[in-house]
């Protein structure tokens, strides 16, 4: 390979990799010394004559810099370009159209922004494009000019404008929920539906089952003025509302009619369920408009509405065309606010990479909604398709227990009594939610303070049960090797896919007690509770605040005591959570009695 090659890809990992450099050690080439082909740097692949440089793929590095496309793409043999999962801030230059043999073009879950430049239609030989998750804005360049572009998968920015109208027949994938674009939806060849679109409040159209205002198509015919649109559009308004009021009694007389000739029983068992809501034998209600989206051959994609008195009359349609703001960006999807057009406000989480099919995560989360506790937050609503899953829950304003612990109170006004109330309660809710799912295995999953949330009369109540499927090789292994000796390895077997949950119970514990934050998985907390505890039961593991308050030492440490052995690294040595739940509710009964009998 040439130097100029080499050089030019130097540079553009230089400016890629910023200041922190995975990159820098020798082993893994990329200096002027070696060959890229002949010496594989990391990352690098080559035609089979290790005569020039095909693929970069960079995925997963940390990579914080910018994106050098003049260094790259002079480098003209490159087909293959691949930065996901980093942390690229910048645009992407004009010179990217230099590129000109790029087929693959991956940058998901980095920092991009700024609009995709035009140039990028003059990548003729592209075929898939990928950048999900990243701060792109502005108008898309005229992608449909690429013929063989088979995906384009750009969820979680920032676009807005029209949908260009892409050759939807050819494209295998595509995927632009959550951005800010509007208009009228192009003829999808009935090849995509609704959930690639979800999120952008401004589309409107088939798809959607959202009609097009008058409004949006007047704008784009002959640029009247943005006022005069408006007052139109006004009018035009209020001639709706005049006649769909107009129809809507005219139905519900006939419908009356109807019913007092008819009179069936059917008829008067949904009249009690009320709002156009249905409820079949399994207990679980669905919209009129979940009813007939699902036999207009979309398949089991509609809005499964749960039998939740948040949202009796929730609709699809209405989840889409709502603002929503972004809450968080979690390890297994994103977290969405909506407000619904009568205040109403719920969250959306989009569930990202979990490989179960539709039809299993709907007997899943229909399962998980029959399972009731007041310390249990239960779902409003979930979605399922082939390319999304959301779960729709109530919006709790008061907040997470991380929240509380962490926030600007830093814990000071959560006083013991509260802290070991919400212990013994979380405790309650995940033991009925285990031993009620113990045959299922339906465990959390995915246990932390973020997930404790507070109701509106500070209860707290855990969230998002049931989201992540528990796949502990070691709980398995644990249960296998007990099975032999124990008589009832059965349930031995099925307690063990709950052990991941008795350890998120233990952390939570622990930031209950010591006010620290948690990083990753909570290991370097134990670690460190462990050291101080190693060394004699000592005050400096406890939060100050409740040291200060003068709380309990007796219950602190004989709470202590009870999260170190949920934290235990051998999940087998783990208690059960009902076991947990009794001692819990022991130390908080003695806490109490203790107090009162001191005042
Ligand atoms: N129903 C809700 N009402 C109010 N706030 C919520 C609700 N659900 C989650 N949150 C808050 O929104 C933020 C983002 O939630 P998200 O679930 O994305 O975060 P996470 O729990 O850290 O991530 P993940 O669950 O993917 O690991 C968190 O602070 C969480 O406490």
């Amino acid at each position: 390979v040439e130097n100029e090659v080499k050089q030019a890809l130097i540079n553009f990992l230089e400016k890629l990799s910023s200041s922190n450099n995975d990159l820098i050690d020798p082993s893994v080439g990329w200096n002027m010394s070696s060959d890229p082909c002949n010496d594989q740097w990391k990352g690098v692949s080559c035609n089979n004559q290790s005569t020039s440089v095909k693929k970069i793929i960079l995925d997963n590095l940390n990579l914080s810099g910018s994106f050098d496309a003049e260094s790259i793409c002079s480098v003209q043999s490159i087909t293959v370009l691949s930065f996901n999962n980093n942390s690229i801030t910048g645009e992407i230059p004009e010179a990217i159209s230099n590129c000109k043999q790029l087929t693959h073009f991956y940058a998901s879950d980095n920092r991009f922004v700024g609009s995709l430049p035009d140039s990028f239609s003059r990548l003729s030989n592209l075929k898939r494009l990928v950048i999900d998750n990243n701060s792109f804005s502005g108008k898309l360049p005229d992608l449909p000019r690429i013929s063989g572009l088979i995906t384009f998968l750009a969820v979680n920015n920032q676009f807005s404008g029209d949908i260009p109208k892409f050759d939807f027949f050819n494209l295998q994938q595509f995927n632009i929920s959550f951005n800010n674009f509007s208009g009228p939806v192009p003829d999808l060849n009935g090849r995509f539906n609704a959930s690639c679109l979800l999120g952008n409040p401004g589309l409107c159209g088939e798809p959607l089952f959202l009609a097009c205002t008058s409004l949006s198509l007047k704008k784009k015919s002959n640029g009247i003025s943005t006022e005069k649109a408006l007052m139109y559009s006004g009018y035009v308004l209020l001639v709706l509302i005049f006649v769909s009021a107009v129809a809507f009694n005219l139905i519900r007389r006939y419908k009356n009619k109807d019913k007092t000739s008819k009179g069936t029983s059917r008829d008067s068992s949904s009249s009690k369920t009320s709002k156009g809501t249905s409820t079949d034998k399994s207990g679980v209600s669905r919209s009129e408009y979940s009813t007939t989206s699902g036999e207009s051959g979309m398949g089991g994609t509609s809005l499964i509405i749960l039998t939740s008195p948040v949202a009796n009359d929730l609709r699809f349609e209405d989840l889409l065309k709502a603002p929503a703001e972004l809450l968080g960006r979690g390890k297994h999807g994103s977290l969405y606010k909506v407000t619904l057009d009568d205040g109403t406000t719920l969250v959306v989480k989009r569930i990202k990479d979990w490989a179960i099919s539709g039809e299993d995560f709907r007997k899943r989360m229909e399962k998980v909604d029959k399972v009731k506790h007041p310390n249990v937050l239960p779902a409003v609503a979930f979605y399922c398709s082939k390319e999304e899953k959301l779960m729709v829950y109530d919006y709790q304003e008061n907040g997470s227990l991380f929240k509380l612990l962490h926030g600007s109170q830093n814990g000071q006004t959560f006083d013991w009594n509260s802290r070991l109330s919400v212990a013994a309660s979380i405790a309650d809710g995940l033991a009925f939610m285990h031993e009620n799912f113990l045959e299922d295995r339906i465990a959390h999953g995915n246990l932390k303070s973020t997930n404790i949330l507070f109701d509106r009369n500070m209860n707290p109540c855990i969230s998002e049960y049931g989201l992540m499927v528990v796949n502990n090789q070691d709980s398995l292994s644990l249960a296998n090797n007990r099975e032999s000796k124990t008589s009832d390895g059965n349930k031995d077997r099925a307690y063990s896919t709950f052990k991941v949950d008795i350890y998120g119970y233990g952390v939570i514990l622990l930031e209950l007690l010591t006010g620290k934050l948690v990083q990753s998985n909570g290991s370097e907390l134990a670690r460190w509770v462990h050291s101080v505890v190693r060394e004699e039961w000592t005050v400096e593991v406890f939060d100050k605040a409740l040291v200060s308050e003068d709380a309990s030492g007796e219950s602190m440490v004989n709470l202590l005591q009870v999260a170190l052995k949920c934290i235990n690294p051998s999940p087998e040595a783990r208690p059960t959570m009902s076991e947990v739940a009794v001692i819990v509710n022991t130390i908080k009964d003695e806490d109490e009695r203790s107090i009162s009998s001191d005042s």
